[in-house]
């Protein structure tokens, strides 16, 4: 089947799991209600929907082994649930470091199972003219080594978290893997979001030939971080198909994934691209 649906969940998430798993288990029920269940469907969660605007250290109190812990226990029960595939945008697993967590990107089967994972690589140790003014997540989180390509069907998902977006390199090794949809939860400030967001993910989509599905946090949390909203859903010509602008809520596209094909047919960008790692003749 090359028809999918694609959704995408905007959440304002607190520092309890509890509720934010709530909030994502009505908006499941919503969707649940709107579509029926002809196609299979990926719904996307933004990075840190679990665990999110907290005291230091809350993430680390939650990390689990994969298949583990509340927070992966709740989502393999929602895709079961409604039948869905669901990606935990990133939750804390347990990583080789005691004092850090991996932020982890898992993808969950309607059977509860877990297809993929992947560790974010790129941590956000950035100065930004906000609230919060210096970001420093290497303190806490611990940076992957590995691309993750997970496969269902027809679908290949090329797996990244949020600042990842910035560093097209990891997209273009998950693109000569053949992804077709390039996921992105976020956590995108709302000052770095309001000059970047939209171009940087729909510049993936366009050199990448591929769907983009990012979901992101949005409003003031708990800590009083400010986060950007505007989820996303861009087709392989670079076109926002949905944008969830700034409520928490959710967005829904049916996507062909043999776009991705036809695009790469006319436009052989693969073929002509003399810049892989180094020039070639
Ligand atoms: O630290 C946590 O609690 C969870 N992680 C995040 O919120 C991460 C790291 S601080 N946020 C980003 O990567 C934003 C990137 C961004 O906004 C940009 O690239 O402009």
């Amino acid at each position: 089947m090359a028809n999918w649906r694609l959704s995408a969940i905007q959440l304002t998430s607190t520092p309890n799991p509890e509720y934010n798993l709530a909030q994502v288990a009505l908006y499941l029920q919503q969707m649940s209600e709107q579509f029926n269940q002809d196609l299979p469907h990926l719904v996307a969660l933004p990075e840190c929907f679990a665990v999110f605007g907290g005291a230091d250290g809350l993430q680390l109190q939650y990390q689990a082994a994969l298949g583990q812990g509340v927070i992966q226990q709740g989502c393999a029960a929602l895709a079961q649930q409604f039948g869905l595939y669901l990606l935990a945008g990133s939750l804390p697993t347990i990583s080789a470091d005691p004092q850090r967590f991996s932020a982890s990107s898992v993808l969950f089967a309607p059977d509860g199972s877990i297809v993929a994972d992947y560790q974010k690589m790129h941590l956000f140790d950035v100065a930004v003219h906000d609230r919060t003014g210096s970001y420093r997540e290497s303190a806490s989180t611990n940076p992957g080594q590995k691309i993750s390509l997970a496969t269902a069907g027809q679908l290949k998902l090329g797996m990244t978290i949020c600042y990842d977006v910035r560093f097209p390199g990891l997209m273009q090794a998950l693109a000569s893997q053949g992804m077709n949809v390039l996921s992105v939860p976020s956590a995108f400030t709302r000052v770095t979001g309001a000059a970047h967001w939209h171009i940087l993910l729909q510049a993936r989509a366009i050199e990448n030939q591929c769907f983009v599905l990012a979901p992101n946090q949005t409003g003031t949390h708990a800590n009083g971080r400010e986060t950007f909203g505007h989820s996303l859903i861009i087709d392989p010509w670079g076109r926002v198909l949905a944008d969830a602008g700034e409520q928490p809520g959710w967005i829904s596209a049916t996507v062909d994934l043999t776009e991705c094909q036809r695009q790469q047919a006319s436009m052989p960008l693969a073929q002509h691209n003399r810049f892989n790692s180094e020039l070639k003749p």
